[in-house]
């Protein structure tokens, strides 16, 4: 049985593309009006859901790939952050093998973009001040949720759940549920960027910048661009 072929669903992308010229040496500024973009399109037209949704891989001890969705919520000059839990699937591939990769993708933009590099944990004091700008509900959860165990039913979740709000009742105060152990994020500290840029016939525009020495996003010298093949 299946469900394809998908072939009537076949769409031309007719995106803007990106040009040599329209490409810094360091890719900092061109990922931030991406990203930016991405962000106020989802504001104005809200055709761009979850922007900020990012797959991110992982690897597990046997070197198979693993990728999960979770949402962006820092990028500086090493690369981008996300918070979740140590102890997950994900926590626990990153501390065997730090290296990862994300990819962004905003279709009706016909853009896309990938980077690939090691993860850092988050510094605790980064972690904690996310943590408390969450809203209550996702601070309870937080402890009512082992991610990525197993839990035999729905029912048991909720009452984790209920059991951490009786523990941790709203006060108002973003320190009225503290971090949980296990709970914290990561940077991926970038060596390859690449931004993709759909167009029309499947000739699309892949610009890659890879690291040749040490330097933040913004840095020239620390980066050599080049164009791949569709
Ligand atoms: C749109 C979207 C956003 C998500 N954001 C996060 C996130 O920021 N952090 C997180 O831990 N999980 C997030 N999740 C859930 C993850 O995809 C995943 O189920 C979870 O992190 C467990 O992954 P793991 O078992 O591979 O560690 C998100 C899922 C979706 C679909």
């Amino acid at each position: 049985m299946s469900i394809g072929p998908f072939s009537a669903l076949r769409v031309d992308y007719e995106g803007e593309g990106l040009s040599e010229e329209g490409c810094p040496a360091a890719p900092w500024t061109l990922l931030q009006d991406w990203i930016g973009a991405a962000v106020a399109r989802q504001q104005e037209r809200g055709d761009v859901p979850e922007p900020l949704s990012m797959s991110v891989a992982t690897s597990d001890p046997d070197g198979l790939p693993d990728v999960r969705t979770v949402l962006l919520r820092d990028l500086d000059l090493r690369g981008p952050a996300f918070y979740t839990s140590t102890t997950s699937a994900k926590g626990e591939q990153l501390a065997a093998n730090p290296g990862m990769a994300v990819a962004l993708t905003w279709p009706a933009m016909f853009r896309s973009v990938r980077m690939r590099g090691y993860a850092e944990a988050l510094p605790r004091a980064q972690v904690e001040d996310y943590f408390r700008s969450r809203p209550w509900g996702a601070r309870v959860g937080a402890h009512a949720s082992a991610q990525s165990r197993p839990v035999p039913d729905r029912a048991t979740l909720e009452t984790a759940y209920r059991e951490s709000a009786e523990r941790f009742p709203d006060t108002g105060s973003p320190d009225d549920v503290p971090v949980p152990e296990g709970w914290g994020g990561y940077r991926l500290v970038a060596d390859r960027v690449e931004l993709w840029a759909g167009r029309r016939s499947r000739l699309h525009d892949r610009i890659v910048w890879e690291r040749v020495g040490p330097g933040g996003l913004d840095e020239p010298a620390a980066w050599h661009r080049l164009r791949l093949q569709p």
